[in-house]
């Protein structure tokens, strides 16, 4: 495990300890039965598929442990609208208040001010957080395949399917692939391919390319990280990658929504 995870991940246990002070499971519980219905987070990314459009998870993130502050001049109700009015299928927020300068807040306003679904873009190990996630309005939780073991994988998916969220599992390489797939996770989950190498920070778009020969037919990708360009939106494309998780790119503009229908 990289440096970096193995950080954030001892932090969430601390965060998680919190929040299990706070509030007692049956309690979220009832918080997350309560939260406005999911938008149908996969359903979002495949209609504009379907539509022959690329299917863009667009990010709202105000700093990444690679990069420092990327954005200052930050308001996820601004960021959402613009996203939301320049064709992007979905939203991803990071939450995570240390590494990323994120906030549960920006989800429940970036949610609010459109009508897209939105995934909650944090580390999860624990099922507390899939269930504050729900209660906060996700609509899809991030599972880090490098983050868990495959019992952990499989019973948070199911604690996220119990509760109607749509799950993206993240791998970055061959070997994660393959604990995916061993888990024989059933419907409602998409693969999420991280171009970055959380170790070195090394971006590279051919993690993704690489990988495709070595997939189950059938199965929905999302490439993550490091999307830059239309060219590099038409590169995936050509080799039958329509799904995409952008950040960076779109986030250092004055108006992401411009940028966004330009790399569409
Ligand atoms: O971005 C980082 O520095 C980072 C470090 C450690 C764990 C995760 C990290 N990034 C999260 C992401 O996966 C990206 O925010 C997402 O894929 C969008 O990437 P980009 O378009 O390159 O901002």
């Amino acid at each position: 495990m990289s440096d970096i995870l193995h950080r954030i991940l001892a932090r969430k246990c601390e965060e998680i300890a919190r929040l299990g002070q706070r509030y007692s499971r049956a309690t979220l519980e009832d918080l997350a039965r309560a939260a406005d219905a999911p938008r149908g987070f996969i359903a979002a990314l495949d209609a504009k598929v379907a539509a022959g459009s690329p299917g863009v998870i667009a990010e709202i993130k105000r700093a990444s442990p690679s990069k420092g502050l990327i954005r200052a001049d930050f308001d996820p109700l601004f960021l959402a609208r613009e996203y939301a009015s320049a064709g992007a299928a979905c939203l991803s927020v990071l939450t995570d208040e240390t590494f990323f300068q994120g906030h549960n807040a920006f989800l429940v306003q970036a949610r609010a001010a459109c009508g897209l679904p939105v995934i909650r873009k944090d580390f999860l190990i624990d099922e507390l957080q899939i269930l504050e996630a729900r209660a906060i309005g996700a609509d899809c939780v991030l599972l880090i395949a490098a983050a868990l073991s495959a019992a952990q994988l499989k019973d948070l998916y199911d604690c996220a399917r119990a509760f109607a969220l749509d799950v993206l599992v993240e791998i970055h390489d061959a070997d994660e692939l393959a604990a995916v797939l061993g888990a024989n996770l059933a419907g409602g989950w998409l693969l999420g391919i991280n171009n970055r190498n959380l170790r070195t920070f090394e971006t590279r778009l051919e993690t993704t390319l690489d990988l495709l020969p070595h997939l189950p037919p059938g199965l929905a990708v999302v490439t993550e990280s490091g999307i830059a360009s239309r060219a590099d939106v038409e590169r995936m494309r050509k080799a039958g990658v329509h799904r995409f998780l952008i950040g960076e790119s779109l986030m250092r503009q004055d108006r992401p929504g411009a940028a966004l229908r330009a790399l569409l």
